[in-house]
Order: structure tokens, then sequence, then C-alpha cells
């Protein structure tokens, strides 16, 4: 086991993450929003996000894509591991991310899902690492900026482990 540093406690995620589901309750009202989960790092955060989404139908598809594996840095290369079941056209997207660092990952997924003609698409990230950036993605719904350090917990990996702590924490190393 790593020595592990909390960086964002459960209830500081908690209470963000109600905010940004009032946020995207209000700014879809009257529409139906599709949530798209960026398996595996986003799987908490769209859970725990969607049960804050009230008053509009949401529904829900995950796609996994991978340019970490099981490294601490991006190789560069993304890939599709698991694609979407349904089909997009004519929906209102956003996109759940754990976290944007090189923004690789996102620019790459946003690339594919707009040619699939859906109504329109927004990011919804948990963590942003912008001193990590390669290529600029626009973000429309944030939950906390952080510094550059590597993170895990919430969803987030180091070596497929830590996913399941309830906290986002760094390592001491
Ligand atoms: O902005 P980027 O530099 O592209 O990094 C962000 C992406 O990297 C991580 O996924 P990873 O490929 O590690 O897969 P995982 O979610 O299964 O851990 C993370 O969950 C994001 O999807
Ligand atoms: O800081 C990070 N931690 C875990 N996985 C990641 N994928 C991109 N950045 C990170
Ligand atoms: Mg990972």
């Amino acid at each position: 086991m790593h020595n592990i540093k909390t960086l964002i406690s459960a209830d500081e995620l908690n209470a963000r993450i109600k905010e940004l589901g009032k946020q995207i309750s209000e700014d879809y009202k009257g529409k139906e929003v599709h949530l798209i989960c960026v398996l595996k790092g986003g799987v908490m955060f769209m859970v725990d996000l969607s049960k804050q989404i009230q008053d509009i139908p949401v529904t829900m598809d995950f796609m996994a894509l991978s340019s970490y594996g099981n490294e601490v840095s991006s190789s560069g290369v993304v890939k599709i591991v698991k694609d979407l079941d349904e089909s997009v056209e004519g929906k209102e997207l956003i996109i759940v991310e754990d976290i944007i660092d090189s923004g690789r990952t996102l620019s790459y997924l946003v690339h594919i899902l707009k040619d699939r003609k859906p109504n329109s698409i927004r990011v919804c990230t948990l963590l942003d690492k912008p001193d990590r950036r390669v290529i600029d993605v626009q973000v429309d719904y944030k939950g906390f900026e952080i510094p550059d350090k590597f993170v895990l917990g919430y969803g987030l990996d180091y070596m497929q482990r830590y996913r399941n702590l309830p906290y986002i924490g760094t390592m001491d190393s």
C-alpha cells in the first residue's frame, strides 16, 4: 500500500457534485440529457452526478477509451476499448469525465461523437489539470482545478488500484 494524502475530501466532492447537478438541471430544463460516461475513471462521478440531476429525463451510455494503460503518463495514442451501445443522433450529450489532463482523450472523444450528429455536446469533468494540457478542449462544467500532481481515488487509478477510494488523494513518493 502507498501513503496517500487527501487532496479533496468526500464531503467536498459531494458538495461540489450537488452544485454541478443543480446547474445542469437548470441549464437543460425542458430538455432531456444523455450522459456519456468515460470508463473506467468516470464511473463514480457519473453515478453520483446523475443522482443530483433533477426534474429532467436522464439517459446514460458508457464508453471505454484508453491512453494511459498502466502508465503514469499518457502514451499519446487513444483507443476505443468499448463503444457506446446506442445512437447519439439528435441527443443532448454531456460527456462525463473524471479528469482532463493532456486533453487527448477528450479531444478524441468529442471529435468522434461530433461525427455521429448529436444535437449538442457539452463536457463535464470532475477534475481539471490545466498545467498539463497539450490539446485545447472546451470544458462546460468543472468540479475542481488541481495542481500538476498525479491523483487517485474516486474512479482514478494508479496501476488499476485505488479507484474505490471515496476521496481524491495524492501519492507520497
Ligand atoms: O487528458 P488525458 O491526458 O487524455 O487524460 C485523462 C484521461 O485519462 C484517464 O483515463 P485512462 O486512459 O487512464 O483510463 P481509465 O479511466 O480506465 O483509468 C482519465 O480517466 C481520463 O479519461
Ligand atoms: O492524475 C491522474 N491520475 C490517474 N489517472 C490519470 N489519468 C490522467 N491523469 C491522471
Ligand atoms: Mg487510468
